[in-house]
């Protein structure tokens, strides 16, 4: 028989991304009402399952967070337990202390672990399920690039800021008759660049999933200087690159699993046009605030709606798997679906047809 559920763990793991509140206060309401649970959260991703930094958490604890963005456990893209740094005679080495997990998780005598992350904190995930741990998954990344769900909370609200930036961005670029560009996030999919672009009337949407060619750029700019519209807004993910070259590195982000941080596309966009045209142009890297505030009613209601269900996942005893979004319906998918392939824009999307059918130029 398997054993009751009495105790379950919870962490975030990753960048942030508005709405983790919201599943932290849903999956502590669940328990508590529903199952009458007692819920530990971990501190600072896998790192407080490393280091065991734990607390107990009731219904007091996640008074008022509903609409806070950030996380109350906290968060961190390092502190992977099979790949964790440390000094051995001086020198850096990457070695697993998955056990260490084992053994915070048993001194709390959690029963049942929820990981809210994206697909490098899932993947920890679907190895500790692989070695005997009881996980269940949420999936979240303002980038909107998991594809074993339809749509991850966060990117709503990420969505939403692009979108009031492009509209602040149209009245200035109007007065001055510039060319104004928006760099935003999304390494490897140009969903918020993508979505951000229509609802906020861009000329030019530049993804990573399109290669572009600056005279394309350059050439919608000019076809709208000549039919006596003076300026050009143009949102460009930070994935974006090139026909004729690469993506643009900001920095790199040692001990990392994935240390490279783009940024910097919409500056070379920029100084392109200024250089080919007789246009001003003008940078805004929207970077963090995509990530910050307080998350949509979209994203509190999808947040809410995972955070339930990944407690009554516990309930069902269907460890390795993960909540996901299909339609307007909330299932579950097996943690290896979750982490496979990256979701990137297919070139038929809707959205992408859409944009094309107004006249926006993807570069090409
Ligand atoms: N493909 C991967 N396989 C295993 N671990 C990964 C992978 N990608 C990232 N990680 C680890 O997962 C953690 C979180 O990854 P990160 O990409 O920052 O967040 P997210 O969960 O949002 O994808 C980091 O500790 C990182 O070392
Ligand atoms: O937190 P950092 O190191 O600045 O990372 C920035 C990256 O994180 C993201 O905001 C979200 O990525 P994840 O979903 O993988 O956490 C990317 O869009 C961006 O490239
Ligand atoms: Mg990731």
């Amino acid at each position: 028989m398997t054993k009751a559920i009495r105790r379950i763990g919870l962490l975030t793991g990753g960048g942030d991304a508005p709405g983790l509140n919201a599943v932290i206060r849903a999956v502590v309401k669940t328990a508590v009402r529903q199952y009458g649970l007692t819920v530990i959260g971990f501190q600072n991703g896998f790192g407080g399952l490393i280091k065991n930094q734990a607390r107990e958490m009731g219904e007091n604890d996640v008074a008022g967070i509903l609409p806070r963005g950030g996380t109350i456990l906290g968060t961190t893209n390092r502190d992977n337990p099979f790949h964790y740094p440390v000094l051995k005679g001086g020198e850096m080495a990457f070695v697993d202390v998955s056990d260490r997990v084992f053994e915070n998780i048993s001194i709390h005598e959690v029963d049942a672990l929820i990981v809210i992350g994206g697909d490098g904190s899932l993947s920890i995930a679907r190895e500790l399920h692989e070695k005997g741990l009881n996980v269940v998954g949420v999936p979240k990344t303002i980038d909107n690039d998991l594809s074993a769900t339809d749509q991850t909370f966060g990117f709503d609200t990420a969505l939403t800021t692009a979108t009031e930036a492009l509209d602040k961005l149209h009245t200035t670029a109007e007065s001055h008759h510039r060319v104004m560009v928006l760099e935003v996030m999304g390494r490897y999919a140009g969903w918020i660049a993508l979505a951000a672009g229509i609802a906020g009337g861009a000329d030019v949407i530049l993804i990573p999933e399109i290669p572009f060619d600056i005279n394309k750029v350059i050439e919608k700019v000019n076809q709208r200087s000549a039919s006596n519209k003076k300026f050009s807004i143009i949102v460009v993910a930070e994935g974006a690159k090139p026909q004729d070259g690469d993506v643009v590195v900001q920095r790199m982000v040692e001990g990392s699993f994935e240390p490279v941080r783009l940024g910097g596309i919409g500056n070379v966009v920029a100084k392109q046009i200024e250089d080919l045209t007789d246009k001003e142009s003008r940078v805004t890297v929207l970077g963090h605030l995509q990530r910050g505030g307080s998350p949509t009613a979209f994203d509190r209601i999808l947040a809410t709606r995972y955070g339930v269900a990944a407690v009554n996942l516990i309930m069902d005893g269907k460890y390795g798997h993960m909540v996901s979004l299909q339609g307007i319906d909330i299932t579950s998918v097996p943690l290896g679906n979750a982490v496979g392939e990256l979701r990137k824009v297919p070139l038929d999307n809707h959205l992408v047809l859409t944009a094309r059918q107004l006249g926006i130029s993807f570069g090409v």
